[in-house]
């Protein structure tokens, strides 16, 4: 038995950071060695969930479900997960991807849109997976809302709960009262998700491990999008001196994540003024790449598009009004 159950993600919410490009080798070289490391699930998907390989989400080198099957195919202990966001992927999607062998479903939400996901968390249980509901951009909603929502996913039969933390904005504090409300209403397990744009991706996944959260998402050597999420072998690290177990070989994730994550790496993962902005702005992570095009395309600084993007609470599912917001900012810029 081990304490915390991590969730390596550096196969789906790294997809945003190499714009998608992920080649069947990559994710079988990755998926093999993190089996070998004994990580417990593995998620591999476009970085939207099923079915993200569209213009708007931007197109997938590979189909995805090639992907699956690859690190299915690669993995002898770990637990293959997909991501699907409901209105993006479908049913079909899922069911396909069960058959390849995905054995866990992450079904995610804007984190008040929770009651989209009833069906798609039900079927998930039905073909007998293990059924994830995923709150995103939790930092939007009080309390109370978060918790109103988590118990809706809890109501439709998921397994296991999470904050999620996609624009990296929440402060400790906040992380800690929200795990520890959820901790408190319901009776599931509760997962963090963070990442690292404000650098409180290991802080926070640290507050929510203390309120009571047993699930916990890595992305080795930080792929994730924005600066990244949690960074995994760092966290085994951390814990590991905390005294408490996750199962995962240390010295494996370290040369895991120097040796195959890194080269493929097209820059290093980084805190950079433009993550940083996400963090600061309270904007998804997954809008990095699409705003830094804009902010070349339209010759206007990411930073004030992003701001912008946060002050106008634009979330996930709206990546057009990224592109309206710039061209509205350069012809501000022009007339002025
Ligand atoms: C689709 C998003 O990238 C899901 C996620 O990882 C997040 O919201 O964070
Ligand atoms: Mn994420």
């Amino acid at each position: 038995m081990t304490d915390i159950k991590i969730t390596e993600v550096a196969l789906r919410d790294g997809s945003h950071a190499i714009r998608h490009q992920y080649t069947v080798d990559q994710v079988r070289s990755i998926a093999k060695a993190l089996n070998e490391a004994r990580v417990p699930y593995i998620e591999v998907s476009h970085g939207d969930g099923l079915g993200g390989s569209t213009l708007q989400y931007g197109l997938s080198k590979t189909n995805e479900l090639e992907l699956v099957e690859a690190a299915v195919d690669a993995v002898d202990f770990s637990k293959i997960a997909v991501l699907l966001i409901p209105g993006i992927g479908t049913i079909e999607d899922l069911k396909e991807a069960e058959k390849l062998g995905a054995k866990m479903a992450r079904i995610a939400t804007h984190v008040t849109e929770a009651d989209v996901s009833a069906q798609h968390i039900q079927t998930a249980k039905e073909l007998g997976m293990e059924t994830v509901g995923f709150l995103m951009m939790s930092h939007m909603a009080p309390t109370e809302k978060l918790v109103e929502q988590a118990k809706l996913m809890e109501s439709y039969g998921a397994d296991i709960v999470y904050v999620v933390d996609s624009a990296g904005a929440l402060l400790p504090h906040e992380v800690r009262a929200r795990i520890k409300a959820l901790k408190h209403e319901l009776s599931c397990d509760i997962g963090f998700h963070g990442h690292n744009n404000l650098s409180l991706a290991m802080g926070n996944s640290l507050a929510a491990i203390e309120e009571g959260a047993n699930r916990i998402d890595g992305s080795i050597r930080c792929l994730g999008a924005g600066a990244g999420n949690t960074q995994t072998e760092a966290l085994i690290a951390v814990l590991d001196r905390m005294g408490i177990t996750t199962g995962i070989d240390l010295y494996k994730m370290m040369d895991i994540a120097e040796e195959i994550v890194a080269p493929i790496l097209p820059k290093p993962q980084e805190i950079t003024r433009d993550s940083l902005t996400l963090g600061y702005a309270g904007v998804y992570s997954s809008f990095l790449l699409h705003a830094n095009r804009a902010s070349e395309k339209f010759g206007i600084d990411s930073r004030d598009i992003l701001i912008e993007l946060g002050e106008r609470k634009i979330v996930g599912g709206q990546e057009d009004m990224i592109i309206d917001v710039a061209a509205e900012l350069a012809s501000q810029k022009a007339n002025v």
